[in-house]
């Protein structure tokens, strides 16, 4: 049977060009299907639950700017998503024109802020009182220039001139060069995939109230099993000053002993706690685990209690 037209379509920050679409072109089952662009993280999250489309790839963290906050901020409010793949873009940014400019020229620039925010060493040194109008992606920033432009220059990927007929007034601005974003495949809730043994596992928690300790007591859910975090981030929960949510990845999946039970001692915790996904990590690394923390430590302990209760001699 044919697929039906959601299960063709795959959403993605666009238009064609953007690093959101370098990132989807590593996905083998989103070859030959339908490419939907949008314009911002919350329009591709929504195709996914509204059934627009199968899955949506997002930016969710650089190694510059650290996380996206548009996309913590709609993964945490937008029930019903799950992250089944991570995928790894480098990214570095041009400075284009319309044909003729000069940087000399050069007031306002169209940007994506995180985008802008990546070029900030770049923009200080060589445009210091420059203007800034910020864009939905990074070739939108490039494309307002050719539609009623309040902008003299913007800040795109370096493949933007395949797309569009602009000139390069200057290369490498990124403030690193090696930088990398980290994109996010998330479909609608499914059961988790199997591990591969190079996992991770993103949640979303909040802190039960504002008493000393209680972040050391959340990260305690992690440390007593082993499990380690490659990314925390807090976000502003939003209604009153002083109350966060946590982002947090964790190595491992939560078929992991060690992950389940860290998991299962946040849920006792948390008021609140966001299952995001567990999916194979980009980088393909194993994580290390203390012989402690392997399934088998975990399995030999509930025998060792099943036994006490049901009055086995001791082994
Ligand atoms: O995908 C793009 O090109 C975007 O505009 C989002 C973005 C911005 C900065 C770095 C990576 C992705």
């Amino acid at each position: 049977m044919p697929d039906s037209p959601r299960e063709q379509t795959y959403s993605y920050l666009g238009p064609a060009g953007t690093f959101t679409e370098a990132a989807l072109a590593q996905v083998p089952e989103a070859q030959g299907k339908t490419w939907r662009a949008v314009n911002n993280v919350g329009e591709a999250l929504g195709d996914v639950l509204e059934g627009r489309s199968v899955a949506a790839m997002i930016a969710i963290e650089n190694s510059v700017d650290g996380g996206v906050s548009a996309t913590q901020d709609a993964l945490a409010t937008m029930t019903g998503l799950r992250i089944v793949g991570e995928y790894l873009v480098s990214v570095n940014f041009v400075l284009v024109a319309r044909p003729g400019t000069t940087l000399a020229d050069v007031r306002v620039i169209n940007a994506h802020p995180v985008a802008y925010a990546q070029c900030s060493r770049w923009l200080g040194a060589n445009l210091a009182s420059h203007g800034h109008i910020p864009a939905t992606s990074n070739v939108a920033a490039a494309a307002s220039l050719f539609e009623n432009a309040q902008a003299d220059a913007a800040i795109a990927p370096p493949g933007i001139t395949a797309h569009y007929d602009l000139d390069v007034l200057a290369e490498g601005i990124g403030d690193n060069p090696n930088a990398v974003t980290r994109f996010v495949l998330v479909s609608r809730t499914a059961p988790v995939p199997e591990r591969t043994g190079s996992d991770k596992t993103s949640i979303i928690a909040e802190l039960p109230d504002n008493k000393a300790g209680r972040l050391l007591e959340m990260l305690e859910q992690f440390a007593t099993r082993g499990v380690n975090m490659s990314l925390i981030e807090s976000r502003p929960i939003g209604d009153e000053l002083g109350r966060y949510r946590f982002v947090i990845d964790l190595e491992g999946h939560i078929l992991d002993e060690r992950v389940a039970d860290a998991l299962l001692g946040l849920k006792r915790f948390s008021p609140n706690v966001i299952f995001l996904g567990s999916y194979p990590r980009a980088d393909r690394a194993r994580p290390t685990v203390t012989p402690r923390y392997e399934d088998a430590a975990f399995t030999d302990a509930r025998d060792w209690l099943r036994g006490l209760i049901a009055g086995e001699p001791a082994a």
